[in-house]
């Protein structure tokens, strides 16, 4: 018998090769991505990464198993404060000052979209259904920075390698085991309507993380201002 996550995988596959040929990561391969694209996408990858933190704290508030609540305590610093490195690679890549770039940043529709998808399970279900949605976070960077490794030899001098080498390192396979261990003992108590939306959750995100590259490949923005 499949474990839910194996199946989530499995089916999402075919997004991962779609997200490495779309605009945003064949321009960050070739060292030709627009700086106006990275920038939209820093601004809108600082508030996301601040809102994926602020879920880890509402699982964690949920949790009652201390291993666990370390687990997110653990993430939220991860994300908060060591992801910025990847951050600065790309704000260095632009040739600007970070938290310049970022400045005037919103939650562009494709962003808003996603963030709201994860908030919507962690409020209105509970934490196996807020990790499914979270899943894709991980795992789409890391399947797309391994595609882009196996496929090129970037130079020691490609201004990019390092955001590359960062979302491919291995230390994502802890933070998914993890995941995985918790969204697969949560599924054992679930119907099989439940089941399916932990799997819909994580294909919907990994879609949202496609529909996130290429906001900032167009630049997307809401067209009605306030
Ligand atoms: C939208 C998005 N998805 C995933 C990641 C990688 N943690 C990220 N920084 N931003």
């Amino acid at each position: 018998m499949k474990l839910i996550t194996e199946i989530m995988e499995e089916k999402a596959l075919p997004i991962v090769d779609k997200i490495y040929n779309d605009g945003f990561i064949q321009g960050l391969i070739n060292a030709d991505l627009s700086y106006e694209a990275v920038e939209h996408y820093l601004k809108a990858d600082a508030l996301y990464l601040e809102n994926f933190s602020d879920i880890y704290a509402i699982l964690l508030a949920k949790s009652n198993d201390k291993d666990e609540k370390n687990f997110f305590l653990d993430q939220i610093n991860f994300v908060l404060n060591e992801e910025i490195a990847a951050h600065k690679n790309l704000a260095d890549y632009v040739g600007r000052d970070y938290q310049e770039i970022i400045k005037g940043g919103e939650w562009y529709p494709s962003a808003d979209h996603y963030i709201k998808h994860m908030y919507y399970n962690a409020f209105a279900f509970g934490m196996a259904e807020a990790l499914s949605a979270m899943a894709p976070c991980p795992w789409i960077y890391k399947m797309v920075a391994r595609k882009i490794l196996a496929n090129h030899n970037l130079a020691e001098d490609h201004p990019l390698k390092f955001w590359v080498e960062f979302y491919a390192d291995g230390l994502v396979d802890v933070v998914l085991t993890e995941y995985y261990k918790i969204i697969n003992r949560e599924a054992e108590f679930m119907s099989e309507e439940g089941k399916q939306r932990l799997i819909k959750n994580f294909l919907e995100s990994c879609e949202h993380e496609r529909r996130f590259f290429n906001m900032s490949y167009t630049q997307e923005r809401w067209e009605l201002e306030v």
